[in-house]
């Protein structure tokens, strides 16, 4: 028996719909990154965070009319404290770095929160040409005997994470981007991404959402679960570790705490 035209059409699920949102606004971001050179630093920073917040509540509006966003750069949307779905948006995490020809570590954060949990989400870096998706889970590669490995900011890495980097003996790894930090851990340049003193859900939600989907728990650094959607997106801690390090780096952030 043949299909169907009907039953051949492809209906994009939530976990298609993050990653087709998030990889285009990244091809949107390296196209502009390619075409104004006359733009840099802060002017550079803003023309991209605006390309990609309108690629993305433009894409959304499309694909997902019913569902409320929360972006970094979008305005407040009176409708997500009682929607049951919102999508969670950062169009440009590592802006700093975007604004740094030609560093790569910058990315495209789409995630979707539903009932009290991600259930799906993508995190596009694409200077790699890469989207990374909850629904795709890839094994982590082997991990290399040796000290512990964290990604920290390249910016401003917090005293808190120095603390916990010296106390596990580990080497710290810096790069920008809290998108391509947990994305770090998931490609094996990396153990584990701890971060402390200040971050937004958007930061957090959809390499979050990529981690669980890989089989990480990423959580609090006080080990408590991450909660979205909230009234104040101020979600200021984070750890994502794989797990043959968890253990030994739960002890020492228990210790400190
Ligand atoms: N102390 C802090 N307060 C607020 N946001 C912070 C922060 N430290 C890091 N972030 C945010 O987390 C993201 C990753 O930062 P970093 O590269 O330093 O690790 C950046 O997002 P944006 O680039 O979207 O602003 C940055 O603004
Ligand atoms: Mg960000």
């Amino acid at each position: 028996m043949t299909d169907s035209p009907l039953d051949q059409q492809h209906v994009p699920t939530d976990h298609d719909v993050a990653a087709e949102v998030a990889t285009g606004a990244g091809l949107v971001l390296l196209g502009l990154r390619a075409d104004r050179s006359d733009l840099d630093g802060s002017a550079l920073k803003d023309a991209g965070d605006r390309a990609a917040q309108d690629h993305i509540a433009r894409m959304l509006a499309r694909r997902r009319p019913h569902d409320a966003v929360l972006s970094e750069e979008g305005a407040e949307d009176p409708r997500r404290r009682s929607a049951a779905r919102v999508w969670i948006v950062d169009p440009l995490d590592g802006t700093r770095e975007f604004s740094e020809r030609p560093r790569d570590d910058w990315a495209v954060h789409v995630a979707l929160w539903e009932s009290g949990r991600l259930v799906a989400g993508a995190v596009a870096l694409p200077a790699r040409d890469l989207t990374y998706r909850m629904d795709r889970p890839a094994a982590l590669p082997a991990r290399p005997d040796g000290p512990v490995r964290l990604a920290v900011s390249r910016s401003r890495p917090p005293s808190f994470v120095v603390e916990i980097a010296r106390r596990l003996g580990a080497v710290t790894v810096p790069m920008g981007s809290a998108g391509v930090k947990a994305m770090a851990v998931l490609d094996g340049t990396v153990d584990a991404y701890v971060h402390a003193g200040g971050q937004y859900e958007w930061d957090s939600a959809a390499p979050v959402a990529v981690a669980t989907g890989h089989g990480l728990a990423p959580t609090r650094v006080d080990g408590s679960p991450l909660e979205y959607n909230r009234d104040d997106p101020w979600l200021p801690d984070l750890v994502v570790a794989r797990p043959e390090v968890l253990g030994v780096v739960r002890e020492a952030l228990d210790r400190l705490l």
